[in-house]
This record gives structure tokens, C-alpha cells and sequence, in this order.
């Protein structure tokens, strides 16, 4: 990796060591699609501050319970609570705005988008500014000297543009539309860095390279500040190399205080970054622990073998 591409520190506080409590509670939840029971009867916790991995075979329900998580489908019981409030019924923004973001299996960037602008739609949903105020742009602040428009043109009718509106903004304050707009664009920058793709902030996410838009697509989501981040086979398709930074990553984003979740099938992986394990099978919990333990059940070992349960 070059020295542009290394991830930067965690920009947050580091997770504070003490009593874990419950930030996620899963209880009783069903979910059919007609004949199909993609959950059933599934109850598990997410304690704060730890990388919690979800595992099954193909077709176990591990989409869906983050589709249940963040509010993309409604189950047919059962309930979620984040931090002992109510998630069931919540609309996708609502659960957003509550502290729990994702990434997906199937990666959704907006293509034509730079990285920068894909991280900063994410940190958007925090705009204080009404549409009036964003239109007339006011009220107007005094801004910080590290506030005021860069001057960046060396010489001719550019820089003097850009003088003036540097003399403009010192006299007159930018409105808090602006100051919203550049603090947004300063945390995805810090995003990108933290991710390691800062080097390509300005490139359309289409252009970036498969690595690349996966981690984006990590940024992105950390950008609404989340207390919890679900990550769906944010592996997939990664060499070796690759699958070791973002573990590496994926540990960094737990030291800043974030709850990780993550859905992963490379075994080496999860058990090389979780506190804990829970594994799903054809929709139902069949074990629950740490990563040696887990490892260990002879209903795991049957279900990644494809043997009965019933016969372990
Ligand atoms: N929208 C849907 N309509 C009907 N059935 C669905 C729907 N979404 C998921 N399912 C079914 O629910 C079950 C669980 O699917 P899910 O995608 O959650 O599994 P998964 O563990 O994430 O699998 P994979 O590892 O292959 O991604 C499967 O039988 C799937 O076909």
C-alpha cells in the first residue's frame, strides 16, 4: 500500500473497556415470504463495543435479519430494539438517523459521483440548515480563518476571484449553509483517509478500483455516525492481502467506538476479528459464542459440511 492509500488513526475516542451492555436486541423475530421462513424464532443480543460475526450457509437468513436490523422489511413477529427502543415499524431513514448503518452485499454507490461527494451524501442526513436557509443562505457566521475559501490560483482572474470572495466571507460571514457544506466535506475527507482511499477522493466511485469502492462504501456508511455498522461480505472478492487490511480496518472501526456486525464467509476471517460468534441455518439460531467455541459445535461443523443437524 503507498503512503496515501495507509489508513489514518481512529478519529474517534477509543471504545471504553467496562461491562458490556446490550446496544441491540433481537428477540423472537420471524419473517416469512409466503411459504418461505427466512427467520425463525431468531434471538440474539449486540453488546456495545463488540464485532459480533454472523455466519451461516448460502441462504440462511443472514441478509435478511440486517434487512429486519435496518428496517427494509417488517417481521412477521417478534421484535428489535436499539439502545431499548423500538426499531420494528421504523422506517429505514428513522433507523438510520437512531445510530445503525450498513453496507451491502451487492455494492450501491451512486457511480457517476465522486468518492468524496458518495461519503458526503451520507453525512447529509445531519444538515441542520432548513431548504429556505439553504437557498438564501442565511443566517450568516463569522467564519474561522480555516473556514474562509482557499485561495489556490497563483496568479490572473482566478486568483483575484478568489481574493475577493476570501475578503467577502471575512467581512460579511458565510452562511451556515456553507459553514454545514464545508464542515460535511472535511469529515468525509477524514472518512476517506480513515478507510485508506483519500488518494482517489476526487475520481467518480465507477473508476475506482473494486478495492476501493468497497471501502467507499464503508466511508459512506460511517458518515451518518453510527453507534452500530452492519457489514455484509464486505470481503467478498478480496485477495488475501486485501482481506488482511480490512481486518485490520474492521478492528480500527470498533477502537473508535462503533459496534461492528458482520456477515462474512471466509472462516479465517471471522475468527480471526470477532469477540463473538452467532450462526444461522436455514433460518433459525443453531449456535451462539466465542470464535474457538463456535468453531468447535458439532452443528456448525455439519452445517458448513452440508450434512443433516439432525445427525450431528
Ligand atoms: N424478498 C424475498 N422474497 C422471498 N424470499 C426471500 C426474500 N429475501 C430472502 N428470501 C429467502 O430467505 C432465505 C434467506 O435469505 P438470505 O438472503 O437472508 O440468506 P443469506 O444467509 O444472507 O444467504 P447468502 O449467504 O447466500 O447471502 C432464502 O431462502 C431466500 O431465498
Amino acid at each position: 500500500m503507498s503512503d496515501e492509500t495507509t489508513t489514518t488513526a481512529a478519529p474517534k475516542i477509543p471504545a471504553q473497556p467496562g461491562p458490556r451492555r446490550s446496544l441491540l436486541e433481537i428477540d423472537n423475530v420471524t419473517l416469512r415470504f409466503g411459504g418461505v421462513v427466512a427467520l425463525d424464532g431468531i434471538s440474539f443480543e449486540i453488546h456495545e463495543g463488540e464485532i459480533l460475526g454472523l455466519i451461516g450457509p448460502n441462504g440462511a437468513g443472514k441478509t435478511t435479519c440486517f434487512n429486519v436490523m435496518t428496517g427494509v422489511y417488517k417481521p412477521t413477529s417478534g421484535a428489535v430494539r436499539f439502545g431499548g427502543e423500538q426499531v420494528t415499524g421504523r422506517k429505514p431513514h428513522q433507523i438510520s438517523r437512531m445510530g445503525i448503518s450498513r453496507t451491502f452485499q451487492n455494492i450501491r454507490l451512486f457511480p457517476e459521483m465522486s468518492a468524496l461527494e458518495n461519503v458526503i451524501v451520507g453525512t447529509d442526513s445531519r444538515h441542520k440548515t432548513s431548504v429556505p436557509g439553504a437557498l438564501f443562505r442565511v443566517p450568516r457566521k463569522r467564519p474561522k480563518p480555516e473556514e474562509l475559501p482557499e485561495v489556490t490560483a497563483t496568479s490572473g482572474l482566478a486568483r483575484t476571484w478568489q481574493q475577493l470572495r476570501r475578503s467577502f466571507a471575512g467581512t460579511f460571514g458565510l452562511s451556515r449553509h456553507v459553514l454545514e457544506e464545508r464542515a460535511a466535506e472535511a469529515k468525509a475527507m477524514e472518512l476517506l483517509r480513515f478507510v485508506g482511499i483519500a488518494d482517489r477522493a476526487n475520481d467518480a466511485a465507477r473508476n475506482l478500483p473494486y478495492g476501493y469502492q468497497r471501502r467507499l462504501e464503508i466511508a459512506r456508511a460511517l458518515g451518518t455516525e453510527p453507534k452500530l455498522i452492519c457489514l455484509d461480505e464486505p470481503a467478498a472478492g478480496f485477495n488475501p492481502a486485501e482481506k488482511e487490511e480490512l481486518l485490520e480496518l474492521i478492528r480500527k472501526i470498533r477502537d473508535m467506538g462503533v459496534t461492528v456486525l458482520l456477515i462474512e464467509h471466509d472462516m479465517r476471517l471471522v475468527m480471526g476479528v470477532t469477540d463473538r460468534i452467532v450462526v444461522l441455518e436455514f433460518g433459525r439460531k443453531i449456535a451462539e459464542g466465542a470464535p474457538a467455541e463456535v468453531s468447535r459445535d458439532p452443528r456448525v461443523v455439519a452445517a458448513y459440511l452440508g450434512e443433516s443437524t439432525d445427525a450431528a
